[in-house]
């Protein structure tokens, strides 16, 4: 299995491209199963979770084509996906390919709505916490839908059609959303989605479903309302940049010092995150062609941060926050609201020399003056690019484990990374 070997204490400098977002184009891609013309994305990063789901869509009968590249074009270049569901051949998802990323299990929506049933494996993904899936029974029964769960499956028809509702969430979820607004589209009548989770990537989402035909209002915010519409057409569309490899790039820079261009960056997507980044002691600075960031000379200062849905620090920036908290001058607290378990880069990160103390949701760190580089390794994404982070930083050489974690959310991320002066790579096998 591969791992990635890092050998600290160099600063980064130059340009890092920043890709469209994992988070938004793999919904954008299951959003192709709402129409029978073509649904052509821009700016579709190369990872391992879209590979997957083209997969997963593959069962359903969605042919993806990767239209004839550009003259000069390269495997550097943002991949063009053109996505046709003509005919949906199967509604069952089943549970080989479905346990294998959270995202997947977001076809319910769509095969419900187009074809009044969908058979779905419950979910895996990222190991961070237990992760039910009872928001989206919610919204998909308010939306008239029979649901049983039968051997591991959500087995889900409407034989007439979905029917629009109000839907009220208890509780913000990304995924019930995505999964809410996919499912009204084509409902009969008007939805009403309340305390709608408003992270950029949906909003990326509704901006495509309003191209392809529906009757969206209220994108980025928390009431969305949803007129249903009998069919949608095709549509192209762009996929948003990155917010959280933007985030954590920032902060590797923030921990090794230095001063890198995320090109294509978009600051407002992520602007709670570049606050504490200030606090931090690092310069942001807004460019034509995305933002710098710059540390140099200054410390590393201490912060206390608290995980929010959006507009607030994301949690998917919360295990690279702790991995340059570790070399704060002082004393930083994070606390993590949103899933229960993510904290597993917490032991890993002791393996570097890293003084954590975990409380509950809260983890006090304690900055040290260096780490030393170790053999290490994360169960999930996020975690494992803390692991990279701290890698950077410390001194001597660091192995990192599993690396098919970072694969399936950063495109090329030791290219990126060693262009900007890092000693990285990939050992193979
Ligand atoms: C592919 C993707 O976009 N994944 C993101 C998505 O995950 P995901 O969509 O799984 O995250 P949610 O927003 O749904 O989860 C938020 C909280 O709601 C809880 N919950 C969720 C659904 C449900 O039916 N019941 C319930 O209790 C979860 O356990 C969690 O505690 O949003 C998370 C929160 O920003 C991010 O960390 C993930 O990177
Ligand atoms: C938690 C994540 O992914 P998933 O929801 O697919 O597990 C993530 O992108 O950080």
């Amino acid at each position: 299995m591969d791992r990635i070997r890092i050998r600290g204490g160099h600063p980064l400098n130059g340009t890092i491209p920043i890709s469209g977002a994992k988070n938004a184009a793999l919904p954008l891609m299951i959003a192709s199963l709402l129409t029978d013309d073509i649904l052509i994305l821009d700016n579709v990063p190369r990872l391992a979770d879209v590979a997957l789901l083209q997969r997963i869509l593959g069962n359903h009968g969605v042919d993806v084509m990767v239209p004839g590249r550009r003259a000069g074009g390269s495997e550097e270049s943002p991949q063009t996906l053109q996505l046709s569901a003509r005919a949906i051949v199967d509604t069952t998802a089943p549970y080989d390919l479905v346990s294998r990323m959270r995202a997947s299990f977001w076809v319910i929506g769509p095969l419900l709505g187009r074809m009044g049933e969908a058979r779905v494996s419950l979910p895996g993904g990222c190991a961070i916490g237990t992760r039910p899936v009872d928001l989206y029974i919610y919204a998909l029964e308010r939306l008239g839908a029979k649901i049983d769960i039968e051997s591991g499956y959500v087995v889900a028809s409407a034989k007439g059609g979905l029917k629009g509702a109000e839907i009220e969430f208890p509780k913000v979820s990304v995924g019930a959303t995505h999964t809410a607004l996919m499912a009204a589209v084509l409902a009969h009548g008007e939805t009403v989605i309340r305390n709608a989770a408003r992270e950029p990537e949906i909003g990326d989402v509704a901006q495509c479903l309003i191209k392809m035909g529906a009757h969206i209002e209220g994108v980025g915010t928390s009431t969305l309302t949803i007129r249903g519409v009998p069919r949608l057409t095709g549509a192209r569309h762009a996929v948003l940049p990155d917010r959280i490899e933007t985030g954590t790039y920032a902060m590797a820079v923030a921990m090794t010092g230095g001063d890198v261009l995320l090109e294509g960056a978009r600051p407002e997507l992520l602007q709670a995150a570049f606050d504490v980044l200030g606090q931090a002691g690092a310069e942001i600075i807004p460019a034509n062609d995305g933002v710098r960031v710059r540390r140099n000379g200054a410390g590393i200062l201490p912060v206390e941060v608290t995980t929010q849905p959006f507009p607030g620090f994301p949690t998917d920036l919360q295990a690279q926050l702790m991995a340059l908290m570790t070399r704060a001058d002082g004393t930083s607290v994070i606390t993590e609201t949103i899933f229960e378990n993510r904290f597993m880069h917490v032991q890993e990160l002791a393996r570097f020399g890293a003084r954590i103390q975990l409380d509950g949701e809260r983890a006090t760190i304690e900055g040290v003056g260096k780490l030393k580089g170790a053999p290490v390794m994360a169960t999930d994404l996020r975690a494992s690019v803390s692991l990279v982070i701290a890698g950077l930083a410390a001194e001597g050489e660091t192995l990192v484990h599993r690396v098919y974690h970072l694969d399936r959310g950063f495109e090329r991320l030791e290219q990126k990374l060693s262009r900007c002066g890092a000693d990285i790579d990939r050992i193979s096998g």
